[in-house]
């Protein structure tokens, strides 16, 4: 579904990325790790063509995301706040995204249902702005923004970090259920080894923008990765 190919992104001097080749198929749950500025964000967003490659090229279902526009429909995301109207109330902000994707109201009660656990009654009906919303709740609009609209491949950049304990648990039981009833793609980079493992099917590491290792063998994943970053 997604395929990466001879991608570079310099800044100056600094090779960000370089990625000589990187297929994900459909339905896939790809976990992304590295230490800090190892090139996780810079491919999410070059990915989302919010930034340009220096080199190369990113393909949704053989469209180029630097030159056409069908693959929008098909990819959600969810990196930062930035991505959100945050002078809106979620309900307000589903509203309008509902607008946009040319849902019905139904389709929108049911996709917030979903998320009713996700939520624990602390972002709807609240009557407060995105942006007075704690970090943590931010995120879990920007997640439940993320899915809406039947999206084919879902990129969440560090979906895990500023969510309490019981949120990354419904949080994973919601991405593995879109996984298995609708075949979402997932992309998902974060810094905890814990929660990509029991996740995703096949992590990949970088490191200095590349690609220093593959893990596809679920049994391996946690040692390989635990032995990496030294964890003990
Ligand atoms: N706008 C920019 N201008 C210059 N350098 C940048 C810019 N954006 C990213 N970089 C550099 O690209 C490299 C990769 O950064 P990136 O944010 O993709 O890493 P990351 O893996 O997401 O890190 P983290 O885990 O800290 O979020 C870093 O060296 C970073 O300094």
């Amino acid at each position: 579904m997604i395929r990466i190919e001879k991608l570079k992104k310099k800044y100056r001097d600094n090779t960000a990325l370089d990625i000589p080749e990187l297929s994900i198929p459909k339905s896939q749950c790809f976990g992304l790790v590295g230490n800090n500025g190892a090139g996780k964000t810079t491919m999410f967003r070059i990915l989302l063509d919010l930034v340009r490659a220096t080199k190369g090229r990113v393909l949704v279902d053989e469209e180029d995301v630097s030159k056409g526009e069908q693959w929008k429909t098909k990819v959600g995301a969810f990196l930062d706040e930035h991505m959100l109207l945050s002078y809106l109330t979620p309900e307000e902000y589903f509203a309008a995204l509902r607008k946009i994707y040319r849902l019905s109201e139904q389709d929108l009660m049911l996709h917030l249902e979903k998320f009713k656990d996700f939520f624990n009654d602390e972002v709807l009906g609240k009557n407060k702005y995105i942006r007075d919303l704690s970090k943590g709740n931010i995120k879990k609009v920007g997640i439940a923004a993320a899915m809406l609209g039947h999206p084919e491949a879902v990129l969440l950049d560090e979906p895990f970090e500023n969510l309490d304990p019981s949120s990354q648990n419904r949080l994973k039981r919601l991405i593995l259920n879109e996984r298995e009833t609708n075949l979402v793609t997932f992309l998902i980079s974060s810094h905890d080894l814990n929660h990509v493992t029991e996740l995703c099917d096949r992590i990949v590491l970088l490191e200095k923008g590349r690609i220093v290792k593959d893990l596809q063998e679920r049994d391996d994943m946690s040692a390989i990765l635990n032995e990496y970053f030294n964890v003990t």
